[in-house]
């Protein structure tokens, strides 16, 4: 039995709230001290474990992610660490895969587990311009444009649960 408690932090980017409730319920799961910060209120990476999410637009990690990546390089590279992103569907193995890549490709150093959750979308949330992007995304992909919601509590607590055995 380890009796040594564990600092981790799950650190998100979210534009309009699905990576930040997917955030919060992965925090849940996990032992340990656990702060669970948008990346505008992490100042210091003085954390054991690291978990990055990230929602996918226009097929790039959010910009507030990627910069404090960028900022944060050298400090994260040794660290340990898991990460997601959140996605208009995770059917289709080959677009996973290409959404999951747009993000460990920024990051340096090892990753110990990545994971890719399907977020919700509601239209009348979205600027004209953000509308006129996602129906040309959504028609490239033969896929309907409309709101959805296909967040999947379960599974994101599932993936929380499964890196306790890295912490
Ligand atoms: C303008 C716009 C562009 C998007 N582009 C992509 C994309 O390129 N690939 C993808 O898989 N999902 C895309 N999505 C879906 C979002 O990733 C998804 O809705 C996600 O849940 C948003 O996360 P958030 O609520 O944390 O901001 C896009 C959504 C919007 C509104």
């Amino acid at each position: 039995m380890r009796n040594v408690t564990s600092d981790v932090l799950v650190a998100y980017a979210s534009k309009h709230g699905s990576t930040e409730k997917i955030a919060h319920w992965i925090g849940k799961e996990i032992r340990g001290n656990v702060d669970v910060l948008n990346v505008s209120n992490v100042h210091s990476l003085n954390y054991d474990y690291i978990i990055l999410g990230t929602p996918i637009y226009e097929h790039e990690p959010l910009p507030e992610m990627s910069s404090f990546i960028n900022r944060n390089k050298d400090q994260l590279e040794n660290k340990k660490k898991s990460v997601f992103v959140v996605s208009s569907d995770n059917e289709v193995r080959s677009k996973r895969e290409m959404n999951i890549e747009a993000f460990t490709n920024i990051i340096p150093g090892e990753i110990n587990q990545t994971a890719v959750f399907a977020g919700e979308m509601d239209n009348s949330e979205l600027s004209s311009k953000e509308l006129e992007s996602v129906n040309s995304y959504m028609s490239s992909i033969s896929k309907p444009t409309g709101s959805y919601s296909k967040l999947n509590e379960k599974k994101c607590r599932e993936y929380g649960k499964s890196l306790n055995r890295f912490v």
